[in-house]
């Protein structure tokens, strides 16, 4: 048989690299997420080239595969956004394309805009180095220490005063940073620094805001094999001691008041399969983990949806479970009540959940944790620690400070 090849290219991707496709999707203002989920090799990016982003609600199993993104501020009837997969690249460490997704052929005139730019924008790179950008303080207000440990006395006052048990207060921290900062290379440092977390990059043209993390804490995960899971996380410490060594895991030991707030949650979530009667679960931990520079206590939970005839346990318990008391608090009501009382500002995606749906036939959903949003040249970190009766402020100060270096210390250098 005769055939005719002007092409040799298994696909118009193939040579393509992560860097100047996330570019390039980023200047046609194409939605787009790029992630890496735990103890794996592989990086997918998502590019949704026809009609913005979507909202929908997150009924899980129903959904076509896509990337779900919610606020913190979410209650279960509302919608989420949806960054559907038009295209899906999967990509090695080695950052060589290994598969390709594309629902609109290679003829779409989107998809061929999209192509060209990229490989426009991977000769100008290979001419000439981009210049390094900068990440500097933003004079803000100098109180910040004193203003966050304020609202830990008045949530240990409001514990004293049994309004609730546990709360989870948060506050955020801003960097300005110069045109030279790249993404797509902070997202690839954060892939090899942290192999246990979900790392992450979502653009988002419509808010003109990026979000790049690297998650430690599953919200709900549902795999095709029919198995469902989600975890306890909370309690910190400082992995590393004042030499900046890491401490072996088993010398670390656990104080009352961490054990209690991890316990809480863990108690959450079994009451959350309690409402719906699911009794059949696995329990394990909890268990001392590593995420990036701190150690938490963990606890996974694991149904077999396929046995319990339950295909849709993801979707209700996402419902049940969000906000947990790993960012909010117990119980829910009243300390999301303090939360937006006191905290003074808008969580937005912080503490919200986001992850691919239905991706190869897997859901993973994660909590927005030790993340960063890049807005119109300034870099916001945010975190939160969880507060107890036992809570001293400063000490809370600290792990929020902690927690923002997790990030900070990684990707300080892509600017
Ligand atoms: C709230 C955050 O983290 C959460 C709170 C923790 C705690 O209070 O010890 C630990 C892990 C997370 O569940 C954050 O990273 O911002």
């Amino acid at each position: 048989m005769l055939s005719v090849q002007t092409d040799t290219r298994i696909s118009i991707f193939e040579g393509l690299q992560i860097q100047e496709l996330w570019q390039a999707s980023k200047i046609l203002g194409f939605p787009s997420a790029l992630w890496r989920l735990p103890h794996t090799n592989e990086i997918k990016l998502l590019i949704s080239v026809r009609d913005g982003i979507r909202k929908c609600l997150p009924e899980l199993e129903k959904m076509s595969p896509g990337f779900v993104m919610s606020t913190f501020y979410w209650e279960c009837e509302q919608e989420v956004l949806f960054l559907e997969g038009d295209i899906i690249l999967t990509f090695s460490e080695d950052n060589r394309i290994t598969n390709h997704d594309n629902k609109l052929g290679e003829e779409h005139t989107e998809v061929k805009r999209l192509v060209q730019l990229a490989e426009s924008l991977q000769a100008e790179q290979a001419a000439d180095e981009l210049p390094a950008g900068q990440l500097q303080p933003v004079t803000g207000p100098l109180d910040a220490k004193s203003r966050f440990e304020r609202t830990v006395e008045l949530a240990v006052a409001a514990i004293r005063q049994n309004q609730f048990k546990k709360v989870v207060l948060s506050r955020t921290k801003d960097l300005a940073y110069t045109d030279g900062f790249q993404p797509a290379q902070a997202f690839q440092k954060l892939v090899k620094a942290y192999p246990h977390a979900f790392v992450s990059l979502v653009n988002l043209p419509e808010e003109n805001e990026m979000w790049l993390g690297a998650s430690p804490e599953l919200l709900v995960e549902q795999l095709s094999d029919g198995t469902f899971k989600t975890m306890s996380l909370a309690g910190t410490q400082g992995a590393r001691d004042a030499a900046g060594a890491l401490i072996p895991k088993y010398d670390i030991r656990w104080g009352e008041k961490e054990i209690e707030e991890q316990a809480l949650v863990s108690r959450y979530i079994i009451e959350c399969f309690k409402k719906i009667r699911l009794r059949e679960y696995l329990e394990t931990g909890p268990k001392t983990v590593l995420a990036g520079n701190l150690y938490h206590l963990r606890t996974v939970f694991e149904v077999d949806t396929v046995a319990l005839h339950f295909p849709e346990l993801a979707s209700v318990m996402l419902k049940l479970l969000h906000p947990t008391s790993a960012i909010c608090g117990v119980p829910k009501a009243p300390s999301l009540q303090f939360i937006n009382d006191v905290e003074g500002y808008n969580r937005s995606f912080y503490s919200g959940f986001l992850g691919p749906a239905q991706v190869g036939g897997d859901t993973n959903l994660f909590v927005n944790l030790r993340t960063v949003r890049f807005k119109e040249g300034i870099a916001t970190f945010f975190a939160g620690a969880g507060i107890t009766e036992d809570s001293v402020p400063e000490l809370e100060w600290f792990e929020t400070e902690l927690k923002c270096d997790t990030l900070l210390k990684v990707i300080g250098s892509s600017f």
